[in-house]
């Protein structure tokens, strides 16, 4: 009997079976990154960038069957893991353009003769990956992180284990030294034994709360720095004002793109009275078009959840807040992995779906009775990712732009990730940014240099 399991989520055929590595393979492998961690430090960030171009191009050349894997994997419809995968080529390739820029020394003037910041790799960085976006989530930090000249070790969740295997194979394919990105198959204990290691330098996790806590626990313990993005309960605000047909299929692909399943989806609709009606007529009927089915095929816009527990979380949610008030307006079938796109009104502050983070296609829908308690509802979270407001008053988004403590704020389109611009949020969301100049600046040295002559 193998460890883990490659499950599709749509049909229930086990895709393949793998052994846990052993502690002696997991040491194994840490030795071959930090064999090569000197050298790999060494060589100049233009022949690093040149790897990652390489990167760029065989995601490109090979985004059907990495798309395929990972729809089989996880359940994603196809078109959408094609274009994950194209966002990853993305990435390496703004990594690779402007990689030196970013790392380049910062002089600053001071009495010494010269004197600047150099921004040296810190070693071998730990990520602990999780299967929504199995590419994606991956790609985003490795790019910067292994352009800044440092190694890493991937433990990816469980049911993505083959994305894993073909994203170690994606590094060594396009030229990177042998030790530089290794996959591991390790559990909690195998984990929380790495983190202490010497040879273990910082950790990122992108994953839920409780496991941000005992990753960050342990690492503060052993003195290890770590970024953690802990998902989100985003808000997305509809003034009375908004421009409900210039972007219905914004705020639409904003709560289902991923069958739901995205730490930066809107999941709290909060609309003002105003618009409240027409808001929730529109954004009904585009929910009920959306094309549900099988994921392999291009057209599906709604597969399946990536496991029946989750699906199973998501209905306890959904029922819980019926039960104080919630109506359901649409949806709310659950077969297996399947949900039905699900839409519930009357929702209040107190209920689960408002509280917590849904991951699964339900919306939440709250009325507020004006543009300020709309904007205070969107605070009052214990979450901190993004919120994203609609509205054809500009200036008036730009005057509450400080009245929501979150990572990012959105104006007239979805909270999403871009290479150029800094990712990661707040509060119970976490701390430290990935992608833009601050993700390839989390995991340098920056070293104080001051010379005489
Ligand atoms: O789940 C969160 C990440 C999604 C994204 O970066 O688009």
């Amino acid at each position: 009997m193998k460890d883990y399991q490659s499950k599709n989520p749509y049909n229930g055929d086990i895709l393949e079976t793998y052994s846990k590595d052993t502690e002696s393979d997991i040491n194994a492998k840490l030795d071959k990154a930090l064999a090569v961690e000197t050298s790999w430090a060494n060589i100049p960030i233009a022949e690093r960038c040149e790897l990652l171009t390489k990167v760029a191009d065989l995601l490109l050349d090979r985004k059907e069957e990495y798309a395929e894997l990972i729809t089989k994997e996880m359940g994603k419809p196809i078109s959408q893991s094609i274009a994950e995968i194209k966002k990853c080529a993305w990435a390496c390739d703004f990594y690779a353009l402007n990689a030196e820029d970013l790392l380049a020394d910062e002089l600053i003037a001071t009495d010494a003769d010269e004197s600047f910041i150099s921004n040296d790799p810190l070693g071998c960085i730990l990520a602990i990956m999780p299967w929504n976006y199995p590419f994606w989530q991956v790609i985003r930090f490795a790019a910067p992180t292994l352009t800044a000249g440092n190694t890493a070790l991937l433990k990816h969740a469980q049911n993505v284990t083959g994305c894993s295997i073909a994203l170690e194979k994606l590094f060594l394919d396009a030229g990177y030294p042998e030790g530089c990105f290794q996959s591991i198959k390790a559990e909690h204990e195998e984990i929380e034994k790495l983190i202490a290691h010497n040879g273990i330098k910082a950790i990122t996790l992108t994953g839920s709360e409780k496991a941000g806590k005992s990753i960050a626990r342990t690492a503060g313990e052993n003195l290890k720095k770590t970024v953690l993005e802990l998902g989100g309960n985003n808000a997305c605000i509809v003034w009375e004002d908004a421009d409900l047909k210039k972007h219905m299929d914004t705020m639409v692909n904003a709560r289902m793109q991923n069958t739901g399943q995205s730490c930066i989806a809107a999941k709290r609709f909060i609309v003002c009275e105003g618009i409240y009606d027409s808001f929730l007529e529109q954004f009904t009927e585009k929910v009920k078009a959306l094309i549900i089915g099988d994921p392999m095929q291009k057209d599906t816009f709604i597969g399946v959840m990536a496991r029946e527990d989750l699906a199973k979380t998501l209905q306890e949610q959904i029922d819980a807040s019926i039960k104080k008030g919630a109506i359901v307006t649409l949806g709310n079938k659950r077969d297996g992995t399947f949900f039905s796109p699900t839409i519930l009104t009357n929702v209040t502050v107190d209920m689960p779906v408002f509280e917590e983070e849904t991951f699964g296609p339900v919306a939440a829908i709250i009325k507020a009775k004006d543009r300020k308690e709309a904007i205070e509802m969107a605070a009052n979270s214990r979450l901190g990712l993004g919120s994203m407001l609609f509205t054809e008053d500009i200036d008036g988004a730009m005057n509450v732009i400080s009245d929501i403590p979150d990572g990012g704020f959105f104006v007239n389109d979805m909270v999403k990730s871009d290479p150029r611009l800094p990712f990661g949020g707040t509060k119970a969301s976490g701390y430290g940014r990935e992608l833009s100049r601050e993700g390839i600046l989390e995991f340098v040295n920056k070293k104080t240099v001051y010379i005489k002559k």
